[in-house]
């Protein structure tokens, strides 16, 4: 029977504890999140988060989270936990998350029915080297568990990008196998409480991304996430 060989690619967000670490590793997640921004019932402080990375399996990636954090504590973060990408999830514009010198994610805030076009979104943050659709915004933070309306994703974005927000085991093989985005990112839908992930949920998530991106008809030409 053959087979499409296209992997979408996995970040487990949130993690705070490094068992949770050492089991994404195992399980060939692509990248696991550690959360700096205030308010977060996940956030963990710079020195923790070194620690957690020091858990980190290799070839697997270290993104620090942020919300409108200073540039002081963004500095920080790089300097202890070295992290390979910076995900920014708040009001930052493109001058300030291109300044630390290493690449970025921009969150996108499609909750109470926001609608972008791609094309704003490049033209807004064209340092940017993806972009992650989440259900924040319209008085809702990020990691909250809650989906935003798929169809609303911009069809013109020429970047990769990540869906977000409300992805669990019971929904991300159809979430793939409509969307086939770059990426997905996920917090609570693999957790028992915040910051604390579940090894059954994180399992059979990383298995039901699987199962999708074994359809046959998952072929990378057809996936708008893709890079071109
Ligand atoms: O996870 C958090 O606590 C968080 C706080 C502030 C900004 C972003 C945060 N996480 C991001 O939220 C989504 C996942 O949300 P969900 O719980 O799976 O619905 C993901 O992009 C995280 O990076």
């Amino acid at each position: 029977m053959p087979r499409t060989l296209f992997r979408t690619r996995i970040k487990f967000c949130g993690l705070t504890r490094a068992g949770d670490v050492r089991l994404a590793g195992e399980l060939g997640v692509d990248a696991v999140g550690f959360v700096f921004a205030h308010g977060s019932p996940r956030r963990v402080h710079a020195r923790e988060a070194r620690a957690l990375r020091e858990a980190l399996a290799p070839l697997v990636d270290a993104v620090a989270v942020f919300r409108d954090n200073t540039a002081d504590e963004v500095r920080e973060v790089v300097r202890e936990v070295k992290p390979s990408l910076l995900q920014f999830h708040g009001d930052e514009d493109d001058a300030f998350c291109s300044r630390f010198d290493l690449p970025y994610v921009k969150a996108v805030a499609m909750g109470a029915g926001a609608r972008v076009g791609g094309a704003e979104l490049a033209a807004a943050h064209p340092g940017a080297s993806a972009f992650l659709f989440d259900s924040h915004g319209g008085g809702h933070d990020g990691g909250s568990g809650r989906r935003f309306d798929w169809s609303a994703l911009p069809t013109d974005l020429e970047r990769p990008f990540l869906l977000s927000g409300g992805l669990a085991p019971d929904n991300i093989h159809d979430a793939v196998a409509a969307i086939q985005p770059w990426g997905v990112d996920v917090s609570s839908g693999i957790e028992s409480s915040p910051g604390r992930k579940d090894g059954d949920l994180m399992r059979a998530f990383v298995s039901e991304v699987r199962r999708a991106d074994c359809r046959p008809d998952h072929a990378p030409a057809a996936a708008h996430g893709a890079l071109r």
